[in-house]
């Protein structure tokens, strides 16, 4: 199930329940003729109803539907000015569910927010109005409730982090995978297109990777691959992104980077990765297949195409070498 299904039947559920209880609270009221009451409860029904149908609506977009955040505050301010304006001690318990609804419903900053907007006056009012015994129960079973319900809320945003940062990091060396390297590349072609600025890509292999394999195992392969990828992230700068592919090469993608520019720091990392001494094998060299878009490159096929032709136009040259091949140019 998608984040964003989810979503969608965490809110109808969550709208669906409160409307469901708010409706029978009304009924209640109105059969024991507390008139204001059943006013305020069908307010409210009508309110989480609305909720109901805009997640409906909305059901493709409901990580940034801003129209919940409305709902809500409707919904907090009415039971806020009902605490104030009627007599009746009961409705404090109403809070209860609308917390759970703030922060089911709501990002977690927004949901806790509105809580303590709601809680702040609410608890002034219990302590005013009601025995020092009830208050001291009621209020910090409320703080409580908040709470915890806080936690769960954080505790999946970073579950749902997790699992989005899972699907496009590589688990051996937590740079970024093959799978987000054409979603990014794609991108990053049509900011050059659109700006008309340089963009130029690297792949990099380990040079003699199966030889490494049989010599060290692949365990040993992995260790090595890790470490230059941390090498990697030490060399490149910000703007610069990192992929691992294959269990032995990298792809960098560089914007704003011109021709002489992809030479320069090709060149830097061939020279450190040579001069340092490196887990399991200790020397090791790469070989790296540089090319920069040309006009006609539109896609990222052309160019993941092109620098892997350079890798292997390098690697034929030897072992630690550098290979440029042009981008494509279509004269208008
Ligand atoms: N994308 C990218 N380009 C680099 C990097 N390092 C060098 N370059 C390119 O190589 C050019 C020359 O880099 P340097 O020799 O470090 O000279 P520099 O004047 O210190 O470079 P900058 O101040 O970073 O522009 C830069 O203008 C960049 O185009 C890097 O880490 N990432």
């Amino acid at each position: 199930m998608t984040e964003t299904r989810l979503r969608t039947w965490t809110h109808s559920a969550a709208y669906g329940l409160a409307t469901l209880f708010i409706a029978a609270l009304a009924l209640q009221n109105l059969r024991y003729g507390f008139y204001q009451l059943f006013y305020l409860a069908s307010g409210m029904a009508a309110l989480t109803f609305a909720g109901n149908i805009y997640t409906f609506i909305c059901r493709r977009h409901q990580l940034s539907a801003p129209g919940h955040l409305i709902i809500l505050t409707g919904l907090n301010s009415g039971l806020i000015a009902a605490m104030f304006t009627l007599d009746s001690p009961g409705i404090t318990h109403w809070i209860m569910p609308l917390l759970v609804l703030n922060l089911l419903i709501l990002p977690l900053r927004q949901g806790v927010a509105l809580s303590l907007l709601l809680l702040l006056p609410a608890s002034a009012l219990i302590i005013s109005e009601q025995p020092y015994a009830h208050a001291t129960i009621i209020i910090p079973g409320l703080l409580l409730l908040l709470a915890a319900a806080s936690l769960y809320a954080w505790h999946y945003d970073n579950m749902a982090q997790s699992a989005e940062d899972l699907a496009i990091t590589d688990p051996v060396t937590g740079a970024h995978n093959a799978r987000f390297l054409d979603e990014t590349l794609q991108k990053e072609i049509s900011r050059a297109i659109a700006t008309g600025h340089p963009l130029a890509v690297i792949n990099i292999g380990i040079d003699y990777a199966d030889q490494a394999i049989d010599l060290h195992g692949k365990a040993g392969l992995q260790t090595l691959f890790r470490s230059i990828t941390e090498h990697l992230f030490g060399v490149i700068r910000a703007g610069d992104t990192l992929y691992t592919i294959n269990d032995s090469e990298f792809f960098l993608i560089l914007p704003f980077t011109p021709e002489e520019g992809v030479r320069v720091i090709a060149e830097r990392i061939r020279r450190t990765i040579s001069e340092q001494n490196w887990p399991v094998t200790g020397k090791t060299t790469v070989s790296l297949g540089c090319t920069s878009r040309g006009s006609g490159d539109t896609r990222t096929d052309n160019l993941r195409k092109r620098a892997h032709k350079a890798l292997e136009d390098a690697q034929r040259k030897g072992a630690d070498s550098v290979w440029f091949s042009p981008g494509e140019s279509i004269s208008a």
